[in-house]
C-alpha cells in the first residue's frame, strides 16, 4: 500500500446541498421493491443460473411478495431468452407481478429484447447506457452530446417497438449507468432528454433508476445526489424515482435507506446482497430494518432459513453466518453478560409486550427461527447462559447459587476442552455432577401421628456403598430424614435452602428438588429428580452427601507424583 495514497486516489466531491432535507426524514412506508436477483445477481455468479434454478428463484420471489422482478437480459444468451419465453408461454407470471428485462442502448440487443417479450401482459423494459466521464472516454468514445444522442435514439426505438406490440402494457425504465460517478448536471441532462422522448404522465409514469454502479462515496453524499435529482428532474410527477445501490464500500444498505429519505420511491437490489463485486443492495436487510421500526415491508420472510437455502442453491454461494437477519449465528450469544441479559429479559417478558430485548433487535420467531440457538455456551459464557439452556431444553430452573456452583464445573470442562458445550453436553455434565441418575431412591416410609404434627421417617439408604437404616422424627419428612442421617452415620448435616418444581406436565411430570446443604465446613448443593416429591427431596440430600464425601476423599488422597 502507498504511504501517500492521495497521489493515486482522489476523494469524491461532496454535493454541497446546503438545504438538504433528507437527514430529518423518517421512512414510514415500504418502497416499491424490484428484485434483480435474476439479472444483476445472476450476471455476477461464477456459474449463471440454468433455467431450473432461475425458475426456482422466480417462484420464490413471487412467494415472498415481489411485484416487480427483473427476470433477465434476454439478448445476453439463449438461456436468458428461453427463460423469459418459458415464463410467458407457460403463463407463469401471476397477474399482479410485472417482469422487467434489461438491454444496453444497442439496436440489435433492443430488438431481440422486445422480440423475447411477445405475448407478455405487462413488462418493464429497461434501457441503460453509461454516462460517466471515464466510460464516455475509454469505452464509448463519445462526448456529452454523443451520449445524449445515444440515449434518446434508443429511447425512441423503445417507443417504436412497443407500439408494434400493443397487447402488452409497457413501462419504460432508464438507467444512466454509473450515475454515482457522474456530475449531477449531466445526469439530469441525459435523463430529461430521455423522459422528453417518452413523455410520461402522472397516470403513465416511467421509471428513472439511478445506480451507484460503483459505490464511490459515503452514503450521505449519495443521498444528497438523490435529493438533488428528486428536486431538479423535469417531469418529476410522472417519474417513479428508483435507486440501484451497489455495496463497494460496504454501505449499500445505508445508501438505499438514505435514498428513500431523500425522495426515492423504489429500490432495486438482491436477496442477501448478491450481485456484482461486493453485491447489490441487500433487500432482505432493508426490508427487515423497516420491520424492526414497525413498518410492514410488504415482503414475507417468515421462513428465512428456507429462503436462504433456496438462494444458496440458486446462486451456488453461501450466505455468511453473520449475515444480517439471516446468518446462522445472528441470533446467538456466546458471551456471558449478553446471555445473562437475554435470559433475564425473556423471564421478565409477557406475551403482548413490545419487543425490547437486549442484544436481539428482532424476535427470531418472526422469521421462523426457534429460540434454541439464541444462547450457546463456550468459554466466553457465564452462569446465565448455562442456566438458560438447562431451563429451555430440560425444564430445570436452577436456583441462583446452584447456577454459580454448576458454572464452575462447566468452566473446568471448558478449560480442558476449549470447545462449545451443547445443551445435551451440559445436561450430561449436570447429571454426573449431581448424580441425578446414580443416586437410588431410598426405600422409605413416612408416619404422621396427627395432621400438622411431627413425622417419623424410616428409610433404608446406601451411602458410599454401605447400607444404613434411618429411623428418626422431625418437623417434616426432610427434617426427620436429616436427623436420622446425622444419627446413623455421625454426619454434621444441615439444610440451608430448598427449592423444588415440577418438570413436564400430566402423567409424565416429575419433581426436581435442589437442596443447599451444610456438610461439616462445606456448603454445596444436592439435586434429586423423581416422580414423587418426597423421594426427590431425599435423593437431593443423598446427592449432596455423596458429593461431599467424594470431595473430602479427593482432598485427603495423596497428590499424584509425576
Ligand atoms: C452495470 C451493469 O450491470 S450493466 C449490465 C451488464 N450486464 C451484462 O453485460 C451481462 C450481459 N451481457 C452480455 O451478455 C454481453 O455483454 C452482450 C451480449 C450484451 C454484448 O456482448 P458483445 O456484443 O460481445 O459486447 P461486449 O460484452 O464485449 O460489450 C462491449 C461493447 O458494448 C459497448 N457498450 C458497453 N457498455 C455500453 C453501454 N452502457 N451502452 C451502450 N454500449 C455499451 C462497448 O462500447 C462495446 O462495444 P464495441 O464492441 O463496439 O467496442
Ligand atoms: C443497469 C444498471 C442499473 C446497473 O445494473 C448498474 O448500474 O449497476
Amino acid at each position: 500500500m502507498l504511504k501517500d495514497p492521495v497521489r493515486k486516489y482522489r476523494a469524491f466531491a461532496p454535493v454541497g446541498l446546503r438545504d438538504r432535507t433528507w437527514p430529518d426524514a423518517v421512512i414510514a412506508q415500504a418502497p416499491v421493491w424490484l428484485s434483480t436477483d435474476l439479472r444483476d445477481g445472476n450476471q455476477a455468479l461464477i456459474e449463471p443460473m440454468d433455467i431450473e434454478r432461475k425458475l426456482r428463484m422466480f417462484k420464490m420471489l413471487v412467494k415472498i411478495g415481489f411485484k416487480e422482478i427483473e427476470v433477465g437480459f434476454p439478448s445476453a444468451s439463449q438461456t436468458e431468452y428461453d427463460f423469459v419465453r418459458k415464463l410467458i408461454d407457460e403463463d407463469l407470471i401471476p397477474n399482479d407481478v410485472t417482469v422487467q428485462v434489461l438491454s444496453q442502448a444497442r439496436e440489435p440487443l433492443i430488438r431481440r429484447t422486445f422480440d423475447a417479450m411477445h405475448g407478455a401482459k405487462r413488462v418493464i423494459v429497461h434501457l441503460y447506457n453509461a454516462v460517466a466521464p471515464v466510460m464516455r472516454k475509454v469505452v464509448l468514445g463519445l462526448d456529452e452530446n454523443g451520449i445524449v444522442d445515444l440515449a434518446t435514439t434508443h429511447a425512441r426505438l423503445f417507443q417504436e417497438l412497443a407500439a408494434q406490440q400493443p397487447g402488452t402494457r409497457w413501462t419504460f425504465q432508464y438507467s444512466p449507468e454509473m450515475f454515482s460517478g457522474t456530475d449531477l448536471a449531466f445526469s439530469k441532462r441525459v435523463v430529461d432528454a430521455v423522459t422528453g422522448v417518452w413523455q410520461p404522465t402522472p397516470q403513465e409514469k416511467c421509471i428513472v433508476n439511478l445506480p451507484s454502479t460503483v459505490e464511490h462515496s459515503t452514503p450521505n453524499i449519495f443521498a444528497d445526489m438523490i435529493e438533488w435529482m428528486h428536486r431538479n428532474l423535469a417531469r418529476r410527477d410522472s417519474i417513479v424515482l428508483s435507486v440501484h445501490p451497489h455495496n463497494d464500500r460496504g454501505t449499500g444498505t445505508a445508501a438505499g435507506e438514505f435514498a428513500l429519505m431523500a425522495g426515492a420511491d423504489r429500490l432495486e437490489g438482491c436477496l442477501f446482497g448478491n450481485g456484482e463485486r461486493t453485491g447489490n443492495l441487500d433487500l432482505v436487510n432493508v426490508a427487515l430494518n423497516l420491520y424492526t421500526q414497525g413498518v410492514a415491508p410488504g415482503l414475507d420472510f417468515s421462513d428465512i432459513d428456507e429462503i436462504r437455502r433456496i438462494v444458496e442453491h440458486c446462486n451456488q454461494l453461501p450466505v455468511h453466518p453473520r449475515h444480517p437477519y439471516a446468518g446462522d449465528l445472528v441470533y446467538t450469544s456466546f458471551s456471558g453478560s449478553h446471555q445473562d441479559a437475554i435470559k433475564k429479559a425473556f423471564a421478565a417478558r409477557r406475551e403482548d409486550d413490545m419487543w425490547d430485548m437486549p442484544y436481539l433487535p428482532l424476535d427470531p420467531k418472526d422469521l421462523g427461527r426457534s429460540y434454541e440457538a439464541v444462547i450457546r455456551v463456550n468459554s466466553q459464557s457465564g452462569k446465565g447462559g448455562v442456566a438458560y439452556l438447562l431451563e429451555s431444553e430440560y425444564g430445570l430452573e436452577l436456583p441462583r447459587r446452584l447456577q454459580i456452583e454448576f458454572s464452575q464445573a462447566v468452566q473446568r470442562v471448558m478449560d480442558v476442552e476449549g470447545k462449545e458445550l451443547t445443551a445435551r453436553d451440559l445436561f450430561a455434565l449436570f447429571e454426573s455432577q449431581y448424580r441425578t441418575c446414580a443416586t437410588p431412591a431410598p426405600r422409605y416410609r413416612v408416619e404422621e401421628q396427627q395432621r400438622g404434627g411431627p413425622v417419623r421417617v424410616v428409610a433404608d439408604i446406601a451411602m458410599q456403598g454401605r447400607a444404613h437404616r434411618i429411623d428418626a422424627a422431625g418437623a417434616g419428612p426432610i427434617d426427620a430424614f436429616v436427623n436420622g442421617l446425622n444419627a446413623a452415620i455421625g454426619a454434621d448435616l444441615r439444610v440451608l435452602d430448598y427449592h423444588e418444581h415440577a418438570i413436564g406436565a400430566g402423567a409424565d411430570a416429575r419433581a426436581v428438588a435442589y437442596m443447599e446443604l451444610r456438610v461439616g465446613q462445606r456448603t454445596l448443593f444436592g439435586v434429586g429428580i423423581d416422580a414423587n416429591i418426597v423421594a426427590a427431596s431425599l435423593k437431593a440430600i443423598l446427592s449432596g452427601m455423596e458429593r461431599a464425601a467424594e470431595e473430602s476423599a479427593a482432598a485427603s488422597a495423596p497428590a499424584a507424583t509425576a
